[in-house]
């Protein structure tokens, strides 16, 4: 940032414009604003090319000592309008990608606007009738309120969200699901990441576009026999295509966090996608081996899942050694789809030898199998196009009723 004592030569208008930033005013920071900025924006709208009209733009200007950044609700405010255009046109791309055939969004949530960085660029992009922004913060939404009159802020927990219903509010039954973003509080990344996989069981999330503390991002995308390669990566790589969009220093941030950051762009598998890739195995059993296996990561599976397996069938001992030796075999329906080219199902077999693998060996695909030969699947009535996929799996229970 520059300010205005560092620049006592330049003409007062280009002065004005450079001297915004936040200063120490008494050991606190405030955010210094030469206010001529809503005069040079107005002059601006003339300019018709929209990635021109986005570079005028400022992060919002915020009333000195009215609004400052609280740790405790992982306030960390963007503060670079370059990063910010950056994060939207990604937001755009993972929103518009392969799996979903409509080209338009048609239902935008953003999650934590705070006094709303990202929230002025989108509405400028997307307009306010299909957005909604949802803030803990009442000063924010108090805030946002006054400066996008239209737009729907809702003040709630993210991790209370109803993203099916928002989504048959804003696009109906048949829609193509909701498009989030949001620079996250990092306390809480991976529960609203988790709420938003078990929203993806009722089809109400197409795609998410987030910051998140960049060894957090570095484990969603992980390949298997990484260091990084864990829970989330097995989850988020079934349920979604994944993908690292860059980093993000600590010094586009007001505070600065202590750690670097990343946007991840997750565009999630429809539900009918979804079901194939499941193949009939359940979601809370997956949930289960998944946690047994790298509880203890450095482990061979037939160990860690070997109580399990107890206590699954009664102690039965024999019975555990037959489940612990079970050559894997796919169902015929996977059997098809990898005959069909289906990359997903090609990957899904399990080796023989998959007893004496360590989990972060196990790829996201061959997870489903391991999960069928443990727990079965719901091969019977209802069949795979219906079974319940469940409401809260992965997010921790208490923080829902
Ligand atoms: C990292 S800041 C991002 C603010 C703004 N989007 C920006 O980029 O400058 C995270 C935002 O999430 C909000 N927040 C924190 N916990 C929340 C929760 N449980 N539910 C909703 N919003 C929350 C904070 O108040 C804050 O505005």
């Amino acid at each position: 940032f520059y300010f205005p004592s560092a620049l006592p030569h330049l003409r007062t208008s280009a002065r004005d414009v450079a001297c915004r930033g936040w200063v120490s005013v008494d050991g606190e920071y405030v955010w210094e604003d030469a206010g001529v900025v809503l005069d040079q924006q107005k002059e601006a709208a003339v300019v018709t090319d929209a990635a021109e009209e986005k570079k005028k733009l400022v992060p919002p200007k915020l009333q000195s000592g009215a609004f400052k950044p609280k740790q405790s609700l992982g306030q960390n405010f963007l503060t670079d309008q370059n990063t910010i255009n950056r994060i939207v046109h990604a937001f755009g791309k993972d929103a518009t990608s392969s799996s979903r055939s409509a080209d338009t969004i048609d239902g935008l949530v953003e999650l934590g606007p705070g006094p709303g960085a990202l929230t002025q660029v989108l509405i400028q992009e997307y307009g306010t009738e299909e957005f909604r922004c949802i803030e803990i913060d009442q000063r924010s939404v108090e805030l946002l309120n006054t400066q996008h009159p239209g737009l729907d802020v809702r003040h709630m927990d993210v991790l209370q969200v109803d993203y099916p219903s928002m989504k048959k509010e804003l696009n109906g039954e048949s829609g193509q699901g909701l498009a989030v973003i949001g620079n996250l509080p990092y306390y809480i990344t991976s529960q609203i990441l988790f709420a938003l996989a078990d929203a993806s069981h009722q089809d109400a999330i197409r795609s998410a576009t987030v910051t998140m503390q960049w060894e957090v991002g570095e484990r969603l995308v992980a390949e298997r026999s990484t260091k990084a390669y864990g829970i989330l990566s097995v989850v988020f790589q079934i349920y979604a295509e994944t993908r690292m969009h860059f980093k993000i220093p600590p010094t586009v941030f007001y505070p600065k966090p202590k750690v670097d950051s990343g946007l991840v762009g997750l565009t999630f598998v429809r539900e009918e996608a979804l079901r194939k890739r499941l193949s009939g195995v359940r979601p809370r059993d997956l949930r289960m081996v998944l946690t047994k296996t790298f509880q203890q990561r450095r482990k061979c599976v037939r160990n860690s899942l070997k109580k399990l397996l107890q206590e699954e069938l009664g102690g039965d001992l024999d019975r555990v050694q037959e489940v612990l030796n079970a050559k894997p075999k796919l169902p015929e329906a996977v059997e098809k789809l990898a005959e069909g080219g289906d990359s997903f199902a090609k990957g899904q077999m399990l080796p023989e030898n998959w007893a004496a693998m360590r989990p972060e060996e196990i790829s996201p695909a061959q997870f489903i199998e391991l999960t069928r030969l443990i727990y079965g699947d719901e091969g019977g009535e209802k069949g795979v196009e219906e079974y319940d996929l469940g409401g809260k799996v992965w997010r921790k229970l208490k923080h829902g009723t």
